[in-house]
Order: C-alpha cells, then structure tokens, then sequence
C-alpha cells in the first residue's frame, strides 16, 4: 500500500482530487488516477491535479520554477488544460502559502495561464487564445433500444483542449432533456482523433446562455470552464458580440467568460473542501 495525502476542491461542482509532488518523485499512472477519481472506492472526482514544479515537466520549455498543473481526467486520460482546475490549482496553492500576489502564474500543457484573485473571492484566469473553426461538425445523441435523440450542427473551437458547441434551438429537445449518459458521436468521425468535449447550449438572452457538457475523460460533468469559454465564443460569433462579457450557467453553478479570441477571462469560484490520507492498493 502507498500512503498519499490529498486535497479535494471543486469550481462550479467540477471536483478534483489534488496531489501535491512538488519534485514530480510520486508515480501516478493512469490505474492510480482512476482508484482516486472512483466516487465509490475512492475518494471520487472529475479529474487529478497534480501540483508540480515545472522543471519535472520535461516538454515544458518556460521558467522551470513556475508551477505546473498535470491535469488528468478520471479515466486517467492526459488534458492540456482545465479552467475550473486552474482556479482549483491556484485556490491550493494559496491556501498552503504556495503562492500568493495579484496575479499568479501557472503552468500547463496548453501554455503559461496567469490568474487574479477578486476582491470577492473569485478567481479570474487568463484563458489564451481561442480558435473557432469554419467548418461545422454533426454531433448526434444515440439513446441505447431508442434510436437517435437528435442531432446538431457544433462548431469545434480550441481552448487549448478540444470541443465541439452545440445549440439547441430550433431542436425538439430542450436542455435538461438530454441524454448525456453515453459520449455523443460526431462526423466526420476522424474530426478529433483524441477525443472531445461536447456542450449543449441555450440562449437565455444576449449576454446569457446555459449548457450542460459531456466531458472527454469523465462523462457528463456538473461544470467545464474551458467548456463554458468555447460555448461563450462560439455564441458570440452567432450573436456578433465581439468584446465584454457573457455569463454561462451550469449545472453546478456559474461563471463569466470574457470574450477576446487573442485572451479570453473565466471567472468563478473555488474552493478547497477536505484534506486527507489515502492508501492506494499496489497492484491496482
Ligand atoms: N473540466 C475541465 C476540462 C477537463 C479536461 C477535459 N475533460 C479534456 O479532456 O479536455 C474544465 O473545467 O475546463
């Protein structure tokens, strides 16, 4: 048995197990993660954060004291980036006197991402860029025994991770009746050759949408920042909004996303909720 200690902390309800390995000497693969994330036999998430220095990071190429955030989904799948863990990240990182000031870099997979602590408790973090594609993409919704539940026309946009935003007006189907059981298809099938996270969206009115996300790695989570991002952009070029804010409401909660294709914002909470010890099994 290895003993670990961990921190577990949510933003908007997506939750994470945190993993502090300062010198990137813990070996976690891909079982380990998925013994962790296990909301039965273990201590149950949508994702790890591994809370590490830079210089343990071989591919990264900036300033090797910075920290970095190794997310990995609860199947143990590698993520270039994650907006609600990054807010996670930097609240852990505060809270043990890792770091502290008013701006807070991070790095992760998807490049050096800074965050601003708020006044009122929020975190505010640079998102990068964000790339929409020309081309639609279909996504449909398959019911086991029932046949198709509907289908869309996304558009796929780069958060530095993946997706695929979908709208569901002018669908028979609203919102909460969707079925985000299974990982929804899409065409052409070789569109995300590792994958892909998938919102829905409704429009509440022009500065307001809500949506609901199936996760790469994790299934139908409560909340995705990087998510909220993709669906506030891809809303915003149907809409014609260039600039300012758009607030997106999740299951678990919600955010602000501000638009800005070369630096988008995602504001939220988060928060640390347990601290403890675990015991993982050798032979997992
Ligand atoms: N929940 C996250 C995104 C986590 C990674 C994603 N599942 C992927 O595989 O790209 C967020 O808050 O952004």
């Amino acid at each position: 048995m290895r003993k670990w200690t961990f921190a577990k902390g949510h933003g908007t309800k997506n939750d994470f197990v945190i993993v502090r390995d300062r010198h990137g000497t813990v070996r976690i693969d891909d079982a380990d993660v998925r013994f962790l994330c296990d909301r039965h036999a273990g201590i149950g998430g949508d994702g790890l954060l591994r809370v590490t220095k830079a210089s343990s990071i071989p591919e990264w190429e900036g300033d090797p004291d910075l920290w970095f955030m190794d997310y990995r989904n609860a199947d143990g799948s590698i993520a270039e980036m994650c907006g609600n863990g990054l807010r996670v990240f930097v609240r852990y990182l505060m809270e043990e006197g890792l770091a502290s000031g008013e701006s807070i870099p991070v790095a992760t997979r998807a490049g050096l991402r800074t965050v601003q602590p708020l006044i009122d408790g929020r975190l505010r973090c640079g998102m990068g860029p964000v790339r929409l594609a020309d081309e639609p993409v279909t996504v449909t919704i398959e019911i086991p025994h029932l046949g198709p539940q509907g289908s869309w026309q996304a558009t796929a946009v780069d958060v530095g991770n993946p997706h695929a935003v979908c709208f569901l007006e002018d669908s028979d189907v609203s919102l909460v009746e969707l079925d985000l059981g299974r990982e929804p298809i899409w065409t052409p099938a070789d569109r995300f050759p590792a994958g892909t996270n998938i919102e829905f969206v409704e429009v509440i009115d022009e500065r307001h949408i809500s949506m609901r996300v199936h996760e790469r790695g994790a299934g139908e989570t409560l909340s995705c920042g990087t998510g909220t991002v993709a669906a506030a952009h891809a809303y915003a070029r149907r809409a014609g909004l260039v600039d300012g804010e758009v607030r997106v409401d999740v299951p678990g909660g919600w955010v602000v996303v501000g638009l800005g294709e070369q630096e988008a914002t995602l504001t939220g909470p988060a928060v640390i909720v347990a601290r403890g010890e675990t015991w993982l099994p050798d032979n997992l």
